[in-house]
């Protein structure tokens, strides 16, 4: 079996424990387009307070699309290393294969691909608040199939569909108008994340991603059959697996809907934990805002007896300073919202 690498090795209390109660409660609904809208708005308002995270069936995404995603994941994480790195990412372009990443500084179980759902964005060139420069961020495309190009732009294009409908029930629940941000996705950063994770002979030292929150507006998820992915419960911070449920996407409240939200949701903490016998793989799709887009608490949901909780942050600004720590590991803790709290 040999010695894991020390990168790996996730600090005591970080641990998965290897026992973990079955649980059935991330709550799971029906988007199904005959049903009454103020009842799938109430729905999700209810999940995103108490949890943070929801499944949803019937979304309109035929599930072969999903199919034809994992078989190309498969046979791309499949090919030699050597070429996988031919569309590594570096520290000029965020885009193609990554087999490094670290969460919180402790190296992650999984190899990665990331795409740009609107390629060619443009992003700040430094996190330094007074450098306008841009730059742009391009995808790189594994030559040997154009399979696969192709089918990760048709599903990235109806995923997106998906997360604008998601965001404005969500607004709706707010009592917000549904396209209140619309335009805010214009230029967008949102990318989608093909996560592969090896089985891994170490589970309980090593985690295939660390505990973190999602810095998008909501994130999409789908998951094969295998499972693996473990969720904060508010109530009492235990970590709960999210069962995988066929055709279903996992939702989550990203960080920039708690700000909007002005804490009334909130993005909540997650993990994947690894095994030994099954590979995983797993798509998410982040939401991101344009890069000139200030995030800051909705006014609608501010007053006198609640006050705003954040003060407003550049979004690309923020994407920017995520973006430092991707290829060297560095010894401070990645910007979060936490940075922008005002009141708690
Ligand atoms: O693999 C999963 O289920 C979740 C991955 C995740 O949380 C992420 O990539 O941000
Ligand atoms: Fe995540």
């Amino acid at each position: 079996m040999g010695n894991i690498d020390p990168a790996f090795v996730q600090s005591t209390e970080h641990r998965p424990k290897s026992k973990v109660v079955e649980v059935n409660e991330i709550p799971v609904i029906d988007l199904s387009e005959s049903r009454d809208e103020s009842l799938v708005v109430s729905e999700i308002g209810k999940a995103c307070e108490k949890w943070g995270f929801f499944q949803v069936i019937n979304h309109g995404i035929p599930s072969e699309l999903g199919k034809e995603v994992e078989i190309e994941a498969k046979k791309f994480f499949g090919r030699d290393l050597e070429e996988k790195r031919k569309v590594r990412r570096d520290e000029f372009n965020a885009m193609g294969y990554h087999d490094g990443e670290h969460t919180k500084n402790v190296r992650d179980w999984k190899e990665v691909f990331d795409y740009l759902v609107e390629d060619n964005a443009q992003v700040p060139s430094s996190y330094e608040p007074h450098d306008k420069d841009l730059r742009t961020l391009t995808n790189q495309w594994p030559q040997h199939s154009v399979d696969f190009r192709e089918t990760m732009e048709e599903y990235s294009r109806e995923v997106e569909k998906l997360a604008h409908r998601l965001l404005g029930l969500i607004l709706s629940s707010l009592g917000l108008a549904a396209d209140k941000f619309h335009g805010c996705f214009k230029n967008q950063l949102s990318m989608v994340r093909l996560n592969y994770y090896p089985p891994c002979p170490f589970p309980d030292l090593a985690l295939g991603v660390g505990r973190h929150k999602d810095s998008s507006a909501l994130t999409v998820l789908a998951q094969d059959d295998v499972g693996g992915l473990q969720v904060k419960r508010k109530s009492d911070g235990e970590w709960i697996p999210v069962k995988p449920c066929p055709d279903a996407f996992i939702i989550n409240v990203g960080d920039i809907v708690q700000v909007w939200s002005n804490d009334k949701y909130e993005s909540v903490e997650h993990r994947v934990v690894v095994n030994t016998t099954k590979e995983r793989f797993s798509v998410p799709f982040f939401f991101f805002p344009a890069h000139h887009v200030t995030v800051k608490p909705c006014e609608e949901l501010v007053n006198e007896q609640n006050p705003a909780r954040f003060r407003e942050y550049n979004y690309g600004k923020f994407f920017a300073n995520r973006n430092r720590s991707d290829f060297k590991k560095r010894d401070v803790e990645n910007i979060q919202i936490q940075h922008f709290r005002i009141l708690d």
